[in-house]
């Protein structure tokens, strides 16, 4: 089990799929006031004596290898761990999947930001480990919020990535669908204080991590991409730093001095298609090296799928996320436009 000095991610690391325990709690701790409980390998939980009204989930390694969000959460738990950094908010950490972190790697078998929202046990049921551990963090994050105490609460959750390929906007936020609730100017001050001016607002229902929080628990919940995919120790530090400090302030309760909202600090883009890939034969068409948030001409041809040709449609249409090697049914590339804050729905 872990012990006191051992650090949290190495521990994750060498428990790849989890611990199988008839106990809820496998290891628990105070810390000077702070209760620190392990819930299973990746899952850890801390609390203060009088918690605040937040209830925080922070994620990474729903992607094995999109290691800076594996960093900053390293980082923060063990500042708790060490006393340096106090939380006054409940705070769950999760560190999805240790497996894929340790080939370095997306994902083993399933990429997991597909099987949330009880997406594991569709078509075939339980087949992979992936699946199995999304059953799982779906179950910690139920109980996490449904253990806070009682009164008025905010649950949050930031789902942390790093993209395949460069961006034009380097930092970037998914907002998942709302079901027509207003967007909030709070969270997009909070993102721009990590560091992330730009989002993307999703115009329907998905199987990732964020939208399940959103969707399941009324969460403020988010994708959030810190940058471009790098092995460990590539990731250059001061890149991260809004995001890292950020987030202690969150945790600790400081004040984080948002100031007025003003709508011309955020970049917000609307997507308009999720393109899939349907055939064996599917490619891109156009290089690897096109960023994030390029911008095609009306008629540009983007995608073949099997015979068809994919087009953009219309002018100042960009892509986000393209890869050619998801698999058969999954998104292959979403494409956006841009809209002006001021056009959103907003409280
Ligand atoms: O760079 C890429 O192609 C993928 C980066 C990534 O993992 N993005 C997430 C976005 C999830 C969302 O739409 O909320 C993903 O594809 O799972
Ligand atoms: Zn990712």
């Amino acid at each position: 089990m872990l012990q006191p000095q051992q650090n949290f991610l190495a521990f994750t690391r060498d428990h790849e799929w989890g611990i199988e325990s008839d106990e809820s709690i496998l290891f628990s701790q105070t810390i000077d006031s702070i209760t620190m409980q392990v819930w299973d390998s990746g899952i850890v939980v801390f609390t203060p004596p009088n918690p605040g009204p937040l209830d925080i989930v922070l994620s990474c390694a729903v992607h094995g290898d999109e290691t800076a969000p594996i960093e900053i959460c390293d980082e923060l738990i063990e500042a708790i761990r060490s006393g340096k950094l106090v939380p006054r908010h409940r705070v769950l950490f999760i560190i999805a999947n240790p497996a894929a972190i340790n080939i370095g790697k997306r994902f083993v078998d399933e990429n997991m930001n597909r099987l949330f929202s009880g997406a594991h046990s569709e078509g075939e049921g339980l087949i992979n480990q992936e699946r199995v551990r999304a059953k799982a963090i779906e179950s910690y994050v139920a109980r996490f919020f449904a253990e806070a105490p009682s009164g008025p609460r905010q649950r949050l959750h930031y789902d942390m990535h790093t993209a395949i390929r460069d961006s034009a906007h380097e930092k970037f936020a998914v907002y998942p669908f709302t079901h027509g609730k207003p967007y909030k100017k709070r969270q997009l001050q909070l993102l721009a204080a990590m560091g992330v001016d730009t989002v993307l607002l999703h115009e329907g229902p998905t199987t990732t991590f964020s939208y399940f929080s959103v969707r399941q628990f009324d969460a403020d919940a988010f994708t959030v991409e810190l940058g471009k995919v790098r092995p460990f120790g590539q990731n250059p530090q001061q890149n991260f730093a809004a995001c890292r400090d950020t987030l202690a302030r969150l945790i600790a309760g400081d004040e984080l001095q948002l100031g007025e909202f003003d709508a011309k600090q955020h970049h917000i883009y609307q997507v308009q298609r999720s393109i899939n890939r349907t055939q064996q034969h599917f490619e891109l068409c156009f290089a690897d090296d096109v960023a994030n948030f390029t911008w095609f001409e009306a008629g540009e041809l983007l995608a073949r799928d099997g015979d068809s040709d994919i087009h953009a449609n219309e002018p100042g249409e960009a892509i986000i996320f393209p890869n050619a090697k998801v698999a058969i049914g999954q998104r292959a590339l979403i494409t956006v436009r841009q809209i002006n804050a001021e056009q959103l729905d907003l409280v």
